[in-house]
């Protein structure tokens, strides 16, 4: 069974509400969807993805990658930022602003989000977890952060290296579930191995 499948098990997920609100997410941007090709730029680069639990540690990579809330603890504008958009809308619209490339994901569950962010956000790439679509991508992973990875290993980073990483953090038992898959899909990936996390 495919890893999406499994993971619609776990959480009880639907699968046609996954679909639906990516053509939501479609219908509402129509062409302000931009083409997967504006992240070649990553290709050959070195690679820094910003996860929830980061502290602020220095990070010397050529390409900064934030993931969902994690955005809120860095005090620059990231190269892309990649999320679900729990965050607040006029933080996205801000970032994009600023040059900020956004990587928005529709899913069963941020239908609410969606029809909020999309509107007050310019062009951005957007992403579902289930089958891609005409313009809508799907680069593999589940969780902001671990998609944001797979996202700098699909566009060919040269290193990835993880920051506020912490599978073993989180403040309630679905997050805990989601942080379990993220190691699983990381490691599946080649992108963390062994004891790390
Ligand atoms: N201890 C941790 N707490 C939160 N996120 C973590 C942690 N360790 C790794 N991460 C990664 O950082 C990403 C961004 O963290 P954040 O706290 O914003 O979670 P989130 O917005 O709830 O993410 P998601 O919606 O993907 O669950 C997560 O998607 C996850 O992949
Ligand atoms: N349908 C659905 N998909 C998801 C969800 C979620 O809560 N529902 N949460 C995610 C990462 O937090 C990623 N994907």
């Amino acid at each position: 069974m495919e890893i999406y499948e499994q993971i619609l098990r776990d959480f009880g997920f639907s699968r046609e509400e996954d679909e639906r609100a990516a053509r939501l997410m479609k219908e509402l941007a129509g062409d302000r969807l931009l083409e997967s090709s504006v992240l070649e730029f990553i290709r050959g680069k070195s690679v820094a993805v910003i996860g929830g639990a980061y502290e602020g540690e220095s990070i010397r990579e050529e390409v900064v990658i934030t993931a969902g809330k994690a955005v809120n603890k860095v005090n620059f504008v990231p190269h892309i930022h990649v999320t679900d958009m729990e965050e607040d809308e006029k933080i996205l619209a801000s970032l994009e602003e600023r040059g900020c490339i956004l990587v928005l994901h529709a899913h069963g569950d941020n239908v609410e989000r969606i029809k909020r962010v999309v509107p007050v956000v310019q062009r951005f790439v957007g992403t579902t977890q289930s089958t891609p679509f005409d313009r809508i991508y799907n680069f593999g992973g589940f969780t902001d952060g671990d998609r944001a990875a797979l996202l700098a290993k699909k566009f060919g980073a040269r290193r990835i290296r993880l920051y506020g990483f912490d599978f073993e953090k989180a403040d309630n038992p679905v997050k805990l579930k989601k942080l379990k898959w993220a190691k699983f899909i990381l490691e599946r990936e080649g992108i963390i191995w062994g004891p790390v996390g």
